[in-house]
């Protein structure tokens, strides 16, 4: 790491930290004890030199903590974690027999350490006070372990032939030998009615409506979790119908046509263009919260869709009215519509029919979409659907205190599909914390941003022996307004950094492309750019309020960030090969951010529950990530620690 290279004057500080005549001197005085005939390996190279052959040299600095590196690669435990014991928590058989300790007794009392009253035994002290996740006994979790060992291939589960065959060749772009993900091999037995089968009670038609709560850590594949038995559901019951049509017309063959002497050269007229009963009638209805989600979800489902043969579409408010009038009232027919549900709020309020036929409802990021802001919508949603629906499925990577209540009240039977890592950061994410107060920052938060992402920057080009494989980075902050601020500054710092919020109106599919892997869809009508016959047929729709795409297709497009007038004079450097992305919680649920390996965040996150999306945008699917949080004065130091500790350990954050 050139820490002497520093690409800003403010920095200075960081040239102190090499001493390349110590590096010199050392392996002369390690040459001259060498003997010159024959070379031995050392048996002892993970001690070290010993103290007698740098004796009289300069001792080496200890390497700085406090940058995004400083707790890299550490092969021991750090200091603060010492104490810190990594056994599994006691049963409850060895609870009860353990002495209790009073509530005010001294014993008590003085297990207590720190100046801050922090219990010195109870890891997760400040994380609980925030009473954000419910807690998940280990005891289950490791009861799901042993269900779920045996699982090890999608053969093994109830899909049928041509469903099997397109994940790996289309969901899955072609991968080889692939497995079923922990929460897959949950999933898909409960959700395929498999247990059913074995309990002799076969696949529902009809009856009850079955309700399923999958939750699994970031990155772990609920997606496919539920949209493997959803897209089952449909193929079987399209056969099913087939096989009651072709029933019905064998026991009541149609009457034949009299053949008509008279006109034998005269062409029937065309039959009137009769639409599919399923037109704007969806079977299988998907609800993410943002526009982005139905892109990614709505684009793996089309993939699907080209080998398994159904109907789907996407509704989000990146589309105009008339995309969204002509995909919903397609006389082809619907199967699969994926959408916001304010979006489809406004939808039902002027043709409620389409909520009529649904059979199977998804409401994936149910913590988002089950939250204060969002909890109407959704549920006035689920309970027009409930007269149809076989199957109600919500999908989460966390479940909130406020989802637990939710679940409990509404659905008191629903079957909860937990994984055993559940709220726990992705095990090959390491988290590194950088102290903004401290030299050379000195409380300026964005200096240390863009410091870090230099870092980041120049240890990807040192890589690539400054070849071109780009890094991509995400920056998350807690304000919206704050990221085009941001942005401007890290450009004024050379780097390539571009903001996306609620408010972007500029090119932000394909700023996001850059950073999911995935291509911007061709179909999508973008608001940004909107003609006024697009707005006009907007209205044809529904009525005035077709919320999310009227308001947005007449707000002015705002000036484009990389220009603006406002923004610093070019900064002489830049830094190549390196893409940042500032953003907020709008990008930290559910996408898929395959590329970006790397996460910084910026303001340390309000809960718990913010950290796990925000850091799950790396380490997905076992790949390594890092995150880096800036540390300054008033922010929660105990929570970022108690984080930290939990990720190292493996722990599920509480
Ligand atoms: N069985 C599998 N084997 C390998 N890769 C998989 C498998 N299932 C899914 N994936 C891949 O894993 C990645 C993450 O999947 P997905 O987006 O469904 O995760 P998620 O659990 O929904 O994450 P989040 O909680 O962030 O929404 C995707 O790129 C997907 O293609």
């Amino acid at each position: 790491m050139l820490r002497s290279l520093c690409p800003f004057c403010e920095a200075r500080a960081f040239a102190k930290v090499l001493n390349p005549s110590w590096q010199h001197s050392r392996t002369a005085a390690t040459l001259q004890k060498r003997k010159p005939s024959r070379m031995t390996l050392s048996p002892n190279v993970r001690r070290g030199p010993p103290p007698a052959a740098i004796q009289g040299e300069p001792k080496p600095k200890p390497k700085s903590r406090n940058s995004p590196f400083g707790g890299m690669n550490m092969t021991t435990i750090p200091r603060e974690l010492e104490n810190v014991s990594i056994r599994k928590p006691a049963s409850r058989t060895e609870r009860r027999r353990a002495p209790r300790f009073a509530k005010n007794s001294t014993t008590s009392q003085s297990r207590r350490g720190g100046k801050d009253g922090r219990d010195r035994q109870d890891p997760m002290h400040a994380l609980k006070m925030q009473r954000a996740l419910t807690n998940i006994s280990y005891e289950k979790r490791s009861r799901v372990k042993q269900t779920i060992m045996e699982r090890d291939s999608f053969d093994e589960f109830d899909l049928l032939p041509i469903v099997k065959e397109s994940i790996a060749s289309q969901a899955l772009g072609g991968m080889v030998g692939v497995s079923p993900t922990p929460i897959q091999r949950l999933a898909l037995p409960a959700l395929l009615g498999m247990e059913d089968k074995k309990k002799g009670r076969g696949r529902k038609q009809g009856g009850e409506m079955q309700q399923f709560l999958l939750a699994a850590e970031t990155g772990s594949g609920k997606t496919l979790a539920y949209l493997l038995p959803v897209i089952d559901a449909i193929k079987r019951s399209e056969a099913f119908e087939a096989r009651a049509a072709t029933r019905e017309d064998k026991q009541n063959p149609a009457p034949a046509a009299k053949p008509n002497n008279t006109q034998l050269f005269t062409v029937a007229p065309p039959a009137p263009d009769s639409p599919d009963p399923s037109t704007a009638r969806p079977r299988t209805l998907i609800l993410v919260p943002t526009s982005e989600l139905v892109s990614q979800i709505g684009n793996l489902v089309k993939s699907l869709s080209h080998t398994i043969k159904f109907r789907s579409a996407l509704l989000s408010a990146a589309y105009t009215g008339r995309v969204i009038r002509s995909r919903l009232f397609s006389t082809g027919g619907i199967d699969i519509v994926i959408t916001t549900p304010h979006l489809l709020h406004s939808v039902t309020e002027s043709d409620p029919n389409v909520l009529s036929h649904v059979t199977h409802l998804v409401v994936d990021e149910a913590d988002s979409l089950l939250d204060r802001s969002f909890s109407p919508i959704t549920s006035g949603i689920i309970d027009r659907c409930a007269p149809s629906l076989r199957q109600l499925i919500f999908c989460s990577a966390t479940i909130p205190r406020s989802l637990d209540s939710y679940m409990q009240k509404r659905y008191p039977a629903i079957r909860r599909l937990v994984t055993p890592n559940l709220h726990a950061v992705p095990r090959r994410v390491q988290l590194s914390v950088v102290d903004i107060e401290k030299v050379p920052y000195q409380g300026n938060r964005g200096l240390a941003c863009a410091q870090v992402v230099w870092e980041i920057g120049k240890e990807g080009n040192e890589e690539a022996g400054g070849g071109s494989r780009e890094k991509k980075i995400v920056v998350f902050v807690n304000e919206r307004e704050k990221t085009d601020e941001l942005a401007r500054y890290l450009q004024g710092k050379g780097i390539d950094a571009h903001a996306l919020s609620r408010d972007s109106q500029d090119r932000t599919e394909d700023i996001l492309a850059g950073f999911t892997g995935l291509l911007p869809s061709p179909s999508s009508t973008l608001l940004p750019k909107p003609t006024p016959s697009a707005s006009s047929t907007a209205t044809a729709i529904s009525p005035a309020d077709l919320a999310h795409t009227t308001t947005t297709t007449f707000t002015p497009p705002r000036p484009s960030t990389s220009r603006s007038s406002s923004s610093p004079p070019p900064s002489p450097r830049a830094l190549p090969n390196t893409k940042v992305l500032i953003t907020t919680d709008l990008l930290s649920r559910g996408i898929d951010t395959l590329p970006v390996k790397h996460v910084i965040l910026y303001d340390v996150p309000h809960t718990s529950i913010d950290f796990i999306h925000r850091l799950g945008r790396v380490g997905r699917m076992g790949r390594r990530g890092r995150g880096v949080v800036l540390v300054g004065k008033g922010d929660r130091r105990d929570v970022v620690r108690e984080v930290r500790e939990g990720m190292f350990k493996g722990m599920a954050l509480i």
